[in-house]
């Protein structure tokens, strides 16, 4: 069955109630109930998500209206692709005034659900629309768009979203979309996005079903230490009220007393630890109200909340190669993390770390980094500061090597993300051994 065309109106009520219902127990597409709805789900982004975003997803969808199928082994895009990207195209100079519109829209219409998001939706207002958009526009991209959207899902759990809110989004989505991409918005257009939304909000419910019979949707945990290392960066340690599974290289999110509903995302700075203790690295960042809560405010015996481990920034034990990792600043954390568990499974693999600073000040974990050296003969660790070397951080891979049998880990600012994957690509290292958390998702973390 299609699904529903709806009218788009300049109330931006386009849809009726309950275009999408949707269900609320895994799918059955796959063994482990998180298979894709039928349809072409594909998925988008890059590695690994670091997808903190906001809110609760309202959207429904019902298996019944699955997205057209790409264009097979061609490589074009899917006929509901091209309606979709045009949308796309047509918001992307009002893209403020369509997120404005779309959550005015959400809290009038119901605002049964405003109390799912912070207080101030000045830092995150847009995520949720965002992670929508992004993963409409990759429909064509199945697998990575399926991991990006369970990882979704799951993560959406601690925001207290549920099946049936999903509808309310879909129908707020396609009313502010159709608002705003007049020129190109017709039925064949707005049918499009309904199958596109079905599909995703299918796999994010699907998701979120399969993890709520495995997981709590978050976790409490005691602050243990606080070690303010500069002025701005503090290692924090927690311990969680009940065991937290997470593999090195992954991130979480966490939520303060101060400021709730806002949850940022960090990184673990440890391998996963026999005494079950949590390590972040947070640095406060101007108008950062998690990251500053965290470095300044935060004291042992405060508790705080944590999201579930996601990302994919972990090391392929089915591999000899070496590793070669850049950590920038803070993004030095799962770089740790990725050490500890190459230490801990025997060490037979070579670990090249460099990490960059913009001063000696700011290497606050170079001891740490240096122990580790001495004791693992095959780690070496190299420092960068921007002080001292001609170039940045990633320029420093030039005067060592050769990288091309390496797989590169990347952990930092997007801007040093974004220079260190050329730079590994001008190496002779293949985009498929390069990782790195999302650089899109990066822009949205970390304050
Ligand atoms: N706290 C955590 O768990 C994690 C943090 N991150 C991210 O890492 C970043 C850390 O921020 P800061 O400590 O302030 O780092 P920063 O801005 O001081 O940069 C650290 C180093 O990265 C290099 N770098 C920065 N921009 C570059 C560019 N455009 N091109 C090439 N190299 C560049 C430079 O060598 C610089 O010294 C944040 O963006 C944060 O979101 C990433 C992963 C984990």
């Amino acid at each position: 069955m299609d699904a529903p065309t709806t009218t788009s109106g300049e109330n931006g009520m386009s849809g009726g109630d309950n275009w999408f219902t949707p269900r609320k127990t895994p799918s059955d597409a796959s063994p482990d109930g998180q298979g894709v709805p039928d349809g072409p789900l594909s998925t988008v982004p890059h590695t690994t998500g670091r997808a903190d975003t906001g809110p609760p997803p309202h959207v429904p969808v019902q298996r019944s209206a699955p997205a057209q199928q790409p264009t097979p082994d061609t490589g074009k895009a899917s006929p509901d692709a091209i309606l979709i990207r045009r949308t796309m195209a047509e918001i992307a100079p009002v893209a403020d005034k369509v997120t404005s519109y779309f959550y005015a829209l959400l809290f009038v219409r119901h605002p049964e659900l405003r109390p799912l998001f912070p207080a101030a939706m000045d830092a995150q207002r847009d995520r949720l629309l965002k992670a929508l958009l992004t993963a409409a526009e990759h429909m064509d991209n199945t697998t990575v768009l399926v991991d990006y959207l369970q990882n979704l899902g799951r993560g959406h759990r601690k925001y207290g979203t549920r099946a049936e809110h999903y509808p309310a989004v879909g129908e707020c989505l396609i009313g502010a979309l159709s608002r705003y991409a007049t020129g190109s918005w017709n039925p064949e257009t707005e049918a499009a996005w309904v199958r596109a939304y079905t599909t995703i909000s299918q796999v994010m419910i699907d998701a979120a079903a399969t993890d709520e019979l495995r997981a709590p949707a978050w976790w409490h945990a005691e602050i243990v230490a606080h070690d303010l290392r500069t002025p701005d960066v503090a290692v924090v340690t927690v311990r969680p009220d009940q065991p937290y599974p997470f593999l090195a290289g992954q991130y979480t999110s966490i939520e303060t007393p101060w400021w709730p509903r806002v949850w940022r995302h960090y990184s673990f700075a440890s391998a996963p630890r026999t005494d079950g203790l949590l390590t972040f690295h947070v640095k406060a960042v101007p108008a950062g109200w998690v990251s500053n809560a965290l470095v300044h405010r935060a004291r042992p015996g405060d508790v705080i909340r944590l999201g579930p481990p996601a990302g994919s920034m972990t090391v392929d034990h089915s591999s000899d190669s070496g590793l070669l990792c850049l950590g920038g600043g803070t993004g030095i954390a799962p770089i740790k993390a990725l050490v500890e568990e190459v230490a801990e499974r025997g060490g037979r693999r070579p670990v090249e770390v460099f990490y960059g600073a913009r001063t000696d000040h700011d290497l606050y974990d170079i001891d740490t980094m240096l122990r580790l050296q001495q004791s693992h003969h095959w780690l070496s660790v190299r420092a960068v500061i921007d002080q001292r070397a001609p170039g940045r951080l990633p320029d420093a891979l030039h005067g060592h090597g050769p990288w091309n049998e390496y797989d590169a880990y990347l952990s930092g600012p997007p801007g040093m993300i974004r220079s260190g994957v050329d730079a590994l690509r001008s190496l002779g290292v293949p985009s498929s051994r390069i990782r790195h958390d999302s650089v899109e998702e990066l822009l949205l973390v970390g304050d």
